[in-house]
């Protein structure tokens, strides 16, 4: 039996709609196993920038230093995307929350459910038994460098930087978890072109000499966009920079199937946050289609990693193991074979997950 304190999270968009429903899961896993959590909510994105205009206020800010984990769900708003010049941003209430917690280090685990096989684009025999798990550097890099314009505003400059603790510390929990899982390890970046590669792999490639029982191979970027689709089932953890990071973690969604199945936790020395790495999707925000599971398995992450609830986190994934097992899908999950009656929206599929428990 444990007390902690949860604070939700849910920004924009579907971030609302799946927010509530991860929700749902913790609460009766806490009804389940006798713990007492409590929670308070805190804005953040566009609904924060409308109420307060600060896209992170310091209210929420604090909220969530004061919290023992944040379940988040996403920013966003088509205002912003389609106005370049917007100079305040759901977005960097994102990002200021990252650095000010010190969220250096996503993982973004992408683990096939086996009865998702037949909804994906790549060949069965291709996919089966693909489990990855990303370690997406967070604090640094292109987001977070000096960034403007010059030349009367005709030029625009993103500076990407690294520091070697940057790498190090980042490295270093990659090395660990792939000593718990299958001792493979590639390190990805672009150090035939990019200076800020080159000191990736040279601290990458010193922690090695850390872990003689670990496999390291080297990729470049751009190769392992091709090998995440032809032969995912060569990795086991990858480290990577940021930018990096974002881009190919979307990508390998659809190895699990869709955007909505990928859970993942930012993790730093202070409170941790577990998101989706979906975003506020507008396309699909307010119509009650949004698969929650992404939000579900961000949930379990957050048992595990933030309060060690293993057995706890594990019912979770299991009972979405179960729901779809039972042949139930949301919409962006389900196949050609998928009897209509078998589809359904965000809060009757967060039911299923809830009886499942
Ligand atoms: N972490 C975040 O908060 C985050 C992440 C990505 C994008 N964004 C923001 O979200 C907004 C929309 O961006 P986008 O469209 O490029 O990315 P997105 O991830 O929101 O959506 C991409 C596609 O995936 C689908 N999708 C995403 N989540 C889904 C779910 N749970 N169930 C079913 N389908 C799902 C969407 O319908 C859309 O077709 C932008 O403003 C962007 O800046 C925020
Ligand atoms: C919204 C955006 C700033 C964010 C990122 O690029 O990190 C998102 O794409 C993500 O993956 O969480
Ligand atoms: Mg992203």
């Amino acid at each position: 039996m444990a007390n902690k304190k949860i604070l939700i999270v849910p920004g924009d968009g579907i971030g609302q709609e799946v927010t509530a429903v991860g929700k749902k899961v913790l609460d009766k896993v806490a009804a389940k196993f006798g713990h007492e959590f409590t929670y308070d909510e805190a804005l953040i994105g566009h609904v924060a920038i409308e109420a307060t205009g600060n896209p992170l206020p310091e209210e929420s800010l604090a909220k969530m230093k004061a919290s023992d984990a944040v379940l988040f769900g996403a920013v966003g708003h088509p205002k912003y995307d389609n106005d370049p010049s917007a100079k305040v941003r759901p977005e960097q209430g994102l990002l200021k929350m990252r650095k000010e917690l010190g969220l250096y280090a996503n993982l973004r685990p992408i683990k096939l459910f086996d009865e998702l096989l037949a909804a994906s684009s790549i060949k069965p025999e291709i996919l089966r038994g693909a489990d990855i798990l990303f370690f997406r550097e967070l604090t640094g890099d292109i987001y977070f460098g000096d960034k403007g314009r010059k030349n009367n505003g005709d030029t625009a400059y993103d500076v990407a930087e690294y520091s070697r603790f940057e790498v190090e510390r980042i490295g270093r929990k990659a090395f660990d978890a792939a000593r718990t899982r299958r001792k493979k390890l590639c390190s990805v970046d672009k150090a035939n072109v990019l200076e800020t590669s080159r000191l990736w792999r040279e601290e990458i490639q010193k922690l090695a000499l850390e872990y003689p029982d670990v496999e390291v191979e080297y990729q470049f970027v751009d190769a392992t966009a091709m090998l995440l689709i032809k032969d995912p089932c060569r990795f086991d953890v990858v480290v990577t920079a940021n930018l990096f990071g974002d881009i190919l973690t979307d990508e390998a969604s659809q190895i699990a199937g869709s955007m909505g199945m990928l859970a993942s936790a930012s993790i730093g020395d202070g409170t941790g946050v577990y998101e989706p790495i979906h975003g506020s999707a507008h396309d699909i925000t307010g119509k009650g289609v949004a698969n929650p599971l992404a939000s579900i398995l961000s949930a379990a992450l957050l048992l595990d990693i933030s309060f060690g609830m293993k057995a706890e986190s594990e019912l979770v994934i299991h009972a979405v193991d179960q729901v779809l097992k039972a042949g139930y899908r949301t919409r962006d999950i389900a196949d050609a074979t998928t009897a209509p009656e078998m589809i359904l929206g965000t809060d009757a599929m967060g039911e299923q997950v809830l009886s499942h428990l």
